[in-house]
């Protein structure tokens, strides 16, 4: 049996970069946020349920999704943001069986921002939940990309606090520069081959 391992954490914690040592380690990565931006620029009925929700121009030019315009109204509007995780998540599901089935390792990593937001945890063997202080977080953000404070804290208050995560995680990692991340993410890996 093939394991599944889910790996989550707020904006800025560190998760793709954990997943990165994952996919050294030979893990297969499967990285729903990435995978959800392919299937609406890809799949036909995501784009007419977006384009109906929204309007035509939701889509560039390019066929490829508006994410600077989309990110601005969801984030800003609860509802709105329901209504699209609701079109889009039961698409990533379907898609993340099928690759499942493709892969031949003793376990995968799904990496998600809102794995336990989204209910896909229930889909996983074992979750790992990545941490790091707020100030840090929003830091690393700012230092990563071309956008201000204020949308990242916003992005953060639509995501369960890391103490509700906490109470579903399996295991904890403090991305936080004050322990040793890559010896936890060793004895992870034997433990997870090993179906530990
Ligand atoms: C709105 C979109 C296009 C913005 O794209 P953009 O490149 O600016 O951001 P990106 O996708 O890299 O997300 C950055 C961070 O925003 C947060 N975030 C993204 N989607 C969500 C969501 N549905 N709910 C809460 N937080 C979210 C996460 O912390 C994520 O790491 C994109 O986030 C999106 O399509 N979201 C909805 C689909 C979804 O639920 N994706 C994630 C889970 S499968
Ligand atoms: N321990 C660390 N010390 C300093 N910088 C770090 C550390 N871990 C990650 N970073 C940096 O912080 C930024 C955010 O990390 P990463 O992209 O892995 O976060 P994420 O949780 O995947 O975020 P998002 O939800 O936005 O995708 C990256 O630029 C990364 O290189």
């Amino acid at each position: 049996m093939m394991l599944k391992i889910g790996i989550t954490g707020g904006i800025g914690s560190g998760k793709s970069t954990i997943c990165h040592f994952f996919r050294l380690l030979g893990a297969p990565i499967f990285e729903a946020d990435l995978e959800a931006k392919k299937i609406m620029n890809q799949s036909p009925v995501i784009r007419s349920n977006m384009q109906m929700l929204f309007g035509k121009d939701i889509y560039l030019a390019n066929q490829t999704i508006d994410r600077k315009k989309l990110a601005g109204l969801i984030f800003n509007s609860p509802p709105l943001l329901e209504k699209v995780n609701s079109i889009i998540h039961p698409e990533v599901r379907k898609y993340f069986f099928e690759w499942c089935e493709k892969q031949k390792a003793p376990y995968i990593v799904h990496e998600a921002a809102i794995l336990f937001e989204s209910g896909f945890y229930r889909m996983m063997d074992q979750t790992i939940l990545v941490t790091a202080p707020l100030e840090e977080r929003i830091k690393r953000v700012m230092a990563r990309e071309n956008t201000n404070e204020e949308d990242i804290r916003n992005r953060i208050s639509k995501q369960w606090p890391d103490e509700e995560k906490m109470k579903l995680a399996t295991y904890i990692l403090n991305n936080n520069n004050e322990e040793l991340i890559l010896p936890q993410l060793i004895e992870l890996d034997i433990k997870f081959k090993t179906h530990g």
